[in-house]
């Protein structure tokens, strides 16, 4: 007992040194990798690089041209100056306002008409929705045996990371997985749009099995219900919910489905696709870039900061305690350091964003009828104040509108729907549009997308390494 004692204190002792070894082995890299690869402001301008792919007025360099979406933000005057201006979003041509308004008014789903309109770019006849909805709710069901082999062995904390892996996974179960002809790819998608409400939930069922330490609860899809009332089942212990958080989920799936061609996610969509890979590479690699927190990872990112706050501030109802902590944000000494109010601010749109304007009304009548107005008005103040303390603090007048993702994760939270699941719903909407935006740049880009990089980087002579 004791020479084993002995025997595996030492063992131990060995790993812990070897960990230290190791961490101090990349700090001092990292130390020196942030110096070295440090490129100055300067050589950006003199080079006229658009870094960020962006104009030094901000708007974004123009990559390509699209019928799927259209996001306007802001306008010109006539010394070509840019103006701040209410924004608007179209899906093929309709102003999702009207999608929204005229789902709210008639008191149905909608999600599954806007995903038919950005595919094949027009509004379905009442016996095309019907056919379309058959044809999706066949495709409900994952392959045999996936959840169990690829989700659920292999559980990932981050339902984001797990639903991209799913997504290169379902390459396998595919018998005709590398044919990009429109036919085929129309296939994928729609496959891929009816398997994403169980991949999401499933991959949110196998994480709070495996690491939150609750039960499993794997209910089937059923093919007749929509697609927020088969997320709302399958994420629900009991698999109930009211047919108001399912129409609710259901126009929050609507304000996600769609951003023109630039934003983050959907531009990966069409970068991948350039190169003429797979369906499932490209979305995969668009779930990544949509996980991350100044992108559609940001919808969480909120709900934590918003959880900061309330732990970090005594009063939430005291506007000078609020500015305080808002204060240390900027200045990257609360929350996550980053230096970031989430939720605030937008590459395009300057006064509003028009998804903030309806997701907070919805926010505003949850809020009244669940007894959350204190924390509502937190949000509210929130926008309201961000950009002028962001001025006082930086010193420059930036545009900083609430974006989708600052009232989505309150109106999640008074819908009783996880946290977890905010930036997986995100991606179960936008994969409409980024399926839309693949055929399209399959169809119409037809060019690897191959953009250049300036080296700057002195040539230097090899120096053998006995002499270094
Ligand atoms: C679905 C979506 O993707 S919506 C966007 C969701 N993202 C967020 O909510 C994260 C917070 N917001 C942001 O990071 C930014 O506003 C973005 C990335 C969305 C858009 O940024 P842009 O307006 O294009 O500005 P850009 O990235 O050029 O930043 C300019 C400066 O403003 C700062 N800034 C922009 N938004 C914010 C913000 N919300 N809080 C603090 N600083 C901000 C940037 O840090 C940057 O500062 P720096 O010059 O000192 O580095
Ligand atoms: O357009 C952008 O940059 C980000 C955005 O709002 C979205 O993708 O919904």
């Amino acid at each position: 007992m004791g020479d084993n004692y002995e025997a595996f204190t030492a063992e131990n002792d060995r790993l812990i040194d070897k960990l230290s070894e190791e961490k101090a082995f990349y700090r001092s890299k990292a130390k020196i990798l942030s110096k070295t690869d440090i490129i100055p402001d300067s050589l950006y301008i003199e080079k006229d690089v658009k870094r960020g792919l962006r104009n030094a007025n901000g708007t974004g360099v123009i990559v390509g041209l699209t019928k799927v979406g259209d996001v306007i933000g802001y306008d010109f005057d006539e010394q070509g100056n840019k103006i701040a201006i209410d924004g608007k979003l179209y899906y093929r041509g309709y102003d999702v306002e009207d999608l929204f308004n005229n789902c709210v008014k008639e008191n149905r789903f909608g999600f599954e008409e806007v995903t038919y309109l950005l595919l094949f770019g027009e509004l379905p006849s009442k016996e095309e929705l019907s056919e379309f909805t058959k044809l999706l709710g066949a495709k409900r069901e994952l392959p045999k045996g996936f959840a169990r082999d690829m989700i659920l062995t292999a559980p990932s904390k981050s339902i984001m990371n797990k639903l991209a892996r799913s997504v290169l996974a379902m390459y396998s179960y595919d018998d005709n997985p590398d044919d990009t002809s429109i036919e085929n790819v129309l296939r994928q998608s729609i496959s891929l749009i009816g398997h994403f409400p169980a991949l999401i939930a499933y991959g949110f069922q196998a994480k709070r099995s495996s690491f939150d330490n609750e039960s499993l609860h794997l209910h089937n899809p059923i093919p007749e219900l929509s697609t927020a009332e088969n997320i709302l089942r399958m994420i629900r212990p009991t698999g109930e919910y009211t047919d108001i958080e399912a129409k609710l989920l259901d126009l929050s799936l609507i304000l996600h489905a769609e951003h023109g061609g630039g934003n983050n996610s959907t531009f990966t969509t069409h970068l991948v696709s350039s190169s003429g890979t797979d369906t499932y590479s490209a979305i995969s690699a668009a779930v990544g870039s949509l996980k991350g927190p100044r992108h559609g990872g940001a919808n969480i990112a909120v709900i934590n900061m918003m959880h900061d706050l309330v732990h970090h501030v005594k009063d939430i109802t005291n506007e000078a305690q609020v500015e305080d902590y808002l204060v240390k944000v900027l200045k990257g000494d609360a929350n996550d350091r980053s230096g970031l109010i989430y939720g605030l601010g937008h590459a395009i749109y300057t006064i509003s964003d028009p998804r903030a304007t309806l997701l907070k009304s919805m926010a505003r009548k949850l809020a009244e009828s669940k007894g959350l107005e204190d924390s509502f008005h937190l949000y509210e103040f929130i926008e309201n104040r961000g950009a002028s303390l962001y001025k006082e603090v930086k010193g420059i007048d930036k545009p900083m509108p609430a974006n989708v993702d600052l009232y989505s994760g309150f109106v999640y939270r008074a819908l009783n729907i996880p946290v977890d699941i905010a930036t997986p719903l995100f991606a179960t909407a936008r994969l409409s549009g980024w399926c839309a935006h693949r055929l399209e740049e399959i169809i119409t880009g037809r060019r690897l997308m191959r953009p250049a990089y300036n080296g700057v980087q002195p040539y230097l002579e090899y120096v053998p390494i006995a002499k270094r």
